[in-house]
């Protein structure tokens, strides 16, 4: 294996603050926070051949972050507590929610006691991220319980040693990122009501690590990224939707055959602007013209084939805070 790096270090561009979407520092007044945690897509995804000291790998991405999400309920305890909506079959010392905090605490020298109900909404083992922002929802909560200001450099930390793309939901306008995917490199005008149909196996999924283990079996080459990087400058989207592109579809396909049949099927439907796979998948994003043509294929893939469908729009944000 070749050794790569870890990308840039970890201080936030001054740039990007006004993104950052609990800026304000205040602590909350009411019993506890609701917060709204984006999916993700990815329109680019280039992983490069070998791997890192930690067995990661050196990835280009340029995502986007979808209308789709689950909530999050944060108020003070006597204790860390992490429940999900339904009820996880995992313990909650695995949940990234929970790490989010205990970093949190160890970060800033101080007892992470919360109590955080996660409405799950995002699939898990589908590439859209929902653990991700999960982690990157509670890291912004906290901060705004604590006065900690969300530009503090310790967060980007905190939120890389959690997972590789939890730095990126913690601005949320599309955005190319690069090292392992953890380190922000250029924020991109939104996409903002981008009509997306999301499909996908009804039951099974694809698992990150497993993906990345296939990939270095037989590597793929990725496409090139610089015409993404000028089109996402431009704002040309007929360029944009062109240059969509995944080098971990084809592991993802190997893994998860139906994943093929989806994109297959997602290709032929009308209206349809550009079709991949999310992340590691296993779901299939299709980028569509209209939001009536993105919903028509999400009522045809639950009616025709059984599979997980939801129509859905490009969104610009993070995650959102509601005091109640
Ligand atoms: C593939 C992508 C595309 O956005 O996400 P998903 O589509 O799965 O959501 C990401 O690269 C996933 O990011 P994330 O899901 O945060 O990964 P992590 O939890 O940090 O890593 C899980 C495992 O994936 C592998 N991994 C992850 C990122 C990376 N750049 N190289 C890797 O090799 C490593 O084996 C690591 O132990
Ligand atoms: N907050 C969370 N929400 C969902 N799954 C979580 C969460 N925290 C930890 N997990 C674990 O993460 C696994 C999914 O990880 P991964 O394959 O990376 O998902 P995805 O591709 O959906 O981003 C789940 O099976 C579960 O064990």
């Amino acid at each position: 294996m070749t050794a790569v790096g870890r990308g840039s270090s970890s201080a936030p561009n001054p740039a990007f603050d006004p993104y950052r979407a609990a800026a304000q520092p205040a602590a909350p007044q009411g019993n506890f926070m609701l917060i709204t945690a984006p999916a993700k897509i990815n329109l680019y995804l280039g992983v490069h051949e070998g791997t890192d000291d930690g067995g990661y790998h050196r990835v280009d991405t340029v995502m986007t972050t979808l209308d789709i999400s689950d909530t999050i309920a944060i108020a003070p305890s006597d204790r860390l507590m992490v429940k999900t909506v339904p009820e996880a079959d995992f313990p909650q010392e695995s949940n990234t929610a929970y790490k989010a905090a205990v970093a949190m605490g160890e970060a800033f020298g101080r007892e992470p006691n919360f109590a955080i109900l996660i409405d799950k909404h995002i699939p898990v083992r589908a590439g859209l991220g929902g653990p991700s922002t999960d982690a990157a929802a509670t890291i912004m909560g906290i901060c705004r319980y604590w006065g900690v200001d969300p530009r503090d450099e310790r967060i980007d930390a905190v939120a890389r040693s959690i997972g590789a793309d939890v730095p990126f939901f913690l601005y949320g306008p599309p955005a190319h990122l690069d090292g392992r995917g953890d380190s922000m490199r250029e924020l991109f005008r939104p996409l903002t009501g981008t009509p997306v149909a999301l499909v996908k196996p009804m039951t099974g999924g694809v698992s990150t690590v497993e993906a990345y283990r296939r990939f270095d079996e037989s590597p793929i080459k990725a496409q090139p990224l610089e015409p993404m990087l000028e089109a996402m400058r431009s704002h040309d989207e007929q360029v944009i939707f062109d240059c969509v592109s995944n080098n971990l579809a084809p592991v993802a396909r190997a893994l998860c055959p139906e994943i093929g049949e989806i994109v297959d099927w997602m290709r032929e439907q009308p209206d349809v602007r550009a079709v991949d796979v999310c992340g590691s998948g296993a779901t299939v994003f299709a980028v569509c013209a209209t939001q009536m043509a993105a919903d028509k294929i999400g009522i045809a893939a639950m009616k025709e084939h059984g599979w997980w469908a939801q129509a859905a729009r490009m969104e610009k944000s993070g995650p959102i805070i509601a005091v109640g």
